[in-house]
This record gives structure tokens, C-alpha cells and sequence, in this order.
């Protein structure tokens, strides 16, 4: 293995992997949210960003928003064949995503959990009666939170990285 890290090391992936993410409900209203958490930019540019990175990794990204839990399972179920793996970023349903969790169960596919904020944050301040967390991060590959629209791009890079390695020990034990 490779220990010289260098940023050309974020350089293109030698296989065309195809990652599904979704922005769950109340992403379409990004660019219009807390700017303290959210910063400024729109669902719109985010999407491009994260087109744009994933053109600048080798890979092809499709996209959804949506604000209703069905339109994304009906996304899952869909794409399940052709999507190698899943960036989710539940939003507002993390905390009931049990049919979306099963849904990525169903595809076989990884999935990375990615969030604007510190959700630990949020939730630490939601009534002390009310135990909140993600129903999604205990059967996640990774969670990534905090780091605005750099938390996809933490989630891309990691996880296009994952699948190469994965790919590669594959062919190597054959
Ligand atoms: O809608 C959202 C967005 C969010 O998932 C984020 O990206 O930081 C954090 C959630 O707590 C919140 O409900």
C-alpha cells in the first residue's frame, strides 16, 4: 500500500462508479436557512458542486431532493441496480428513517450519512424528555456532520476511496 499521501491522491477513480445521493425534506429550502449552520448556498448550487466533484473523482453522481419519505424509497427501489453506493442526507426524517434505512438494506449498497450541522448539536438542545438521534448512522458506512457542503465532499472522496480498495482486494483474491 501507497503511504505517500499527496492531494493528487483525490485524483480520478479507475472504475465509473455511480453514487445516488438525496437531500431529504426542508434541503430544497437550502440557501434560505440558518446561514450560521446552512452558509449561503442553494439546493441548486450544491447539486452542482457535487457534480462538479464528482467529475473532477471519475465518477457519475445522480441526484435527488425531496420532501416526501416515499418519493425516496420509490428513488431507492429504482436505482438500486444501477447506484454503487448512497450519500443520504436525511434532514428533517433522521430521526423516523426506518423505511429509508431498510431501503438501503434492500439495495446491498453502502451508505454514507452526511449532514450540514453537528446534529449532536440540534439534538442536544431538543427537550431534555425527548430522546432524540438518527435512525440512520448505527447501519451507515461513515457520518459526516459539521463540515456544511464539505461534508459531502468528505463523504465522496471517502467513499469513492472505499469502493476502489474494495474493487481492488476483489480482484487481487481471485
Ligand atoms: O434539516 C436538517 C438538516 C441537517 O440534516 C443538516 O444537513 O445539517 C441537520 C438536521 O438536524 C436538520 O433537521
Amino acid at each position: 500500500m501507497n503511504i505517500n499521501a499527496t492531494l493528487s491522491d483525490l485524483r480520478l477513480s479507475s472504475n465509473n462508479w455511480v453514487i445516488g445521493i438525496i437531500d431529504g425534506p426542508n434541503m430544497s429550502t437550502l440557501g434560505r436557512r440558518d446561514a450560521s449552520k446552512y452558509g449561503t448556498i442553494n439546493r441548486d448550487e450544491l447539486d452542482q458542486l457535487n457534480k462538479n466533484w464528482g467529475a473532477a473523482l471519475g465518477i457519475t453522481i445522480e441526484s435527488l431532493v425531496a420532501n416526501l419519505d416515499g418519493d425516496i424509497l420509490d428513488w431507492i427501489h429504482t436505482k438500486k441496480r444501477t447506484v454503487d453506493a448512497w450519500i443520504i442526507n436525511p434532514a428533517g426524517m433522521q430521526t423516523y428513517a426506518e423505511g429509508i434505512r431498510e431501503a438501503f438494506e434492500m439495495s446491498g449498497k453502502p451508505y454514507a450519512e452526511t449532514h450540514f450541522a453537528n446534529t449532536v448539536n440540534h439534538f442536544a438542545k431538543a427537550s431534555p424528555h425527548t430522546r432524540l438521534e438518527s435512525g440512520m448512522t448505527s447501519q451507515a458506512l461513515s457520518l459526516t456532520m459539521g463540515l456544511r457542503q464539505y461534508s459531502y465532499l468528505a463523504s465522496l472522496v471517502g467513499l469513492v476511496r472505499c469502493l476502489d480498495a474494495r474493487f481492488n482486494d476483489d480482484h487481487q483474491n481471485r
